[in-house]
């Protein structure tokens, strides 16, 4: 039996692998972790001398892979030699929604998992611990094992193999912050053995009564809880967000009184354009696939529709701006200002921003985007080139363009509109912006960041969600 763990392998250096990996590496300098991919330009980025070159901003992340990088967290594409070398073996590849086939546009797509299930059964040797990191539907942990067992009977060698779940709770833009002070960390599974063995590397550094252990189930399953609950409340308070521009209230003071309630609290009642991120839309859908599965119906439509509000509230934004700018925007010049699905990310998965855009151009609109850390090819994977084409292949006047600055979007603009809550946004110069501004020029602020009152005391034409005292 195992004593202690010393070598760690990661397939999969993303959003979750790098930093999760890096943090593992620095709280317990007498492991190895290897963190391995299929991915040779993003592995290139991770070992790039130029550590502004990673492949992931997260604030802090930088300085833990200088400290650690060589010492004893490796990334590498030789994936074979180090699921070979490991006690364990985290799984942290992606589990986007499926796009063809069997519940396609539901159910989560597991062919990443697979392969990496069936390379991990071909190359372990010994006895080898293997942990969920992705999310996944409840009762993969038993497909990975029917696969890993199978290679097993087949070649009847001393492989033996240990399921745990492990799933991750970090929120990009503080995912180092989440790793290193977690809420909790949730591990499930049958073998007391091998829990142990990865309690003790979190022991390292995660307070006993944080660690939280169940059956492999309810750990699967209380991963997709977590992500529907958080993104509910969002669609919750999104829903008053119009309901308050209807009647004159204010959607932050709202949030503020209800949330004061211990029992409602303060978290996650940020009113918005909607929420974004590569989880909570992929979660929530592969949740309401499992609920119909089991026949489930009403459970599955109740989730649904904290998909469908979030869907409306980005339409409704993108209709608000038409209507205010005199029914139309054909021509007119928008600074977008952010397009990260939040603040402190490069990252631009589900942005609300993607949908809000499009929108916009497909009304003739001339954006002019900028964000401190998405960069132009990302604006241009995401959003296509600067004419866009419709399905019936006719060509829109609207157009975008990348920005380095917020003056340069602003110059000459008819409206500001912001779109993620980037510090930057909430001490804007507005004396100066409404100098180069188009008159008569508005501000849309989707997440009431910016100096509204101030803009408005310059002549500019205010509309900030869920205020229908200001508006
Ligand atoms: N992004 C987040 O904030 C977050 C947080 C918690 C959980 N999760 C979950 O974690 C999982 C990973 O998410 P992510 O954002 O890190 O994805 P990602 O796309 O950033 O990274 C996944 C990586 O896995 C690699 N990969 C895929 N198949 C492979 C294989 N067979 N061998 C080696 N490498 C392989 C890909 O090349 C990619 O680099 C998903 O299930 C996601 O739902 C994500
Ligand atoms: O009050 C709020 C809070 C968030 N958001 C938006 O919701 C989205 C998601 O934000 P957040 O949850 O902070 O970021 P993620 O990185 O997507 O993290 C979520 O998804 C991860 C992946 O599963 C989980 O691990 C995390 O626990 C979970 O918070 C973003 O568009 C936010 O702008 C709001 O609109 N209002």
């Amino acid at each position: 039996m195992l004593e202690k763990i010393n070598n760690i392998c990661c397939i999969g250096a993303g959003y979750v692998g790098g930093p999760t990996m890096a943090v593992i590496a620095d709280k317990c300098p007498e492991i190895q972790v290897n963190v391995v991919d299929i991915n040779q330009a993003r592995i290139n980025n991770w070992n790039d001398s130029d550590f502004s070159n990673l492949p992931i901003y997260e604030p802090g992340l930088a300085e833990i892979v200088k400290n650690c990088r060589g010492r004893n967290l490796h990334f590498s594409t030789v994936i074979e030699e180090n699921i070979a070398l490991a006690d364990m073996i985290f799984i942290s590849v992606n589990t986007p929604v499926k796009k063809k086939g069997i519940g396609a546009g539901q159910a989560s797509d597991l062919k990443w998992i697979e392969a990496s299930a069936r390379q991990i059964s071909k190359y372990a040797v010994g006895k080898t611990i293997v942990v969920e990191k992705s999310t996944l539907p409840v009762k993969t942990a038993q497909t990975i094992k029917n696969i890993l067992e199978a290679h097993v009977l087949n070649t009847s060698n001393d492989k033996k193999f240990s399921i745990l779940s492990n799933p991750e709770f970090l929120a990009e833009g503080t995912a180092i912050n989440d790793l290193e002070n977690p809420d909790r960390v949730l591990i499930g599974g049958e073998d007391q053995d091998a829990i142990n063995l990865l309690i003790d590397v979190y022991l390292n550094w995660v307070d006993k009564e944080k660690i939280l252990t169940t059956d492999l189930w309810s750990s699967e399953l209380s991963k997709l809880t977590a992500n529907a609950f958080l993104a509910q409340r969002i669609s919750s308070i999104n829903s008053i967000s119009a309901l308050c521009e209807s009647t004159g209230a204010d959607v932050n003071d709202v949030a503020l009184a209800i949330g004061m309630d211990k029992r409602i609290g303060l978290e996650f009642l940020r009113p918005g354009p909607g929420f974004g991120g590569s989880c909570f839309k992929k979660d929530i859908l592969n949740l309401v696939y499992i609920c119909n599965h089991y026949g489930l119906y009403q459970a599955a439509k109740y989730w649904q529709t904290v998909i469908n509000l979030n869907d409306w509230q980005q339409k409704r934004i993108s209709k608000i701006i038409v209507e205010k700018l005199f029914g139309t925007i054909s021509g007119k010049k928008i600074a977008v200002l952010g397009f990260a699905f939040k603040a402190n990310t490069n990252d631009t998965r589900e942005s609300p921003a993607i949908n809000i855009c499009r929108d916009l151009l497909e009304e003739g609109s001339n954006l002019h985007i900028y964000d401190p850390r998405v960069s132009q090819d990302q604006i241009k994977m995401d959003l296509g080139h600067s004419q866009i084409i419709d399905s019936q292949n006719l060509l829109f006047e609207g157009k975008w363009e990348f920005s380095k600055s917020v003056e340069l979007a602003a110059n000459g603009a008819d409206a500001i509109l912001v779109l993620t809550d980037w510090e930057e946004f909430k001490t804007l110069d507005w004396e100066k912006l409404s100098k180069i501004m188009r008159s008569p020029s508005w501000l849309f602020d989707t997440r009431s960041i910016s100096n509204a009152i101030e803009a408005k005391s310059f002549g500019i034409n205010i509309w900030r969600l869920g205020d229908g005292a200001l508006n």
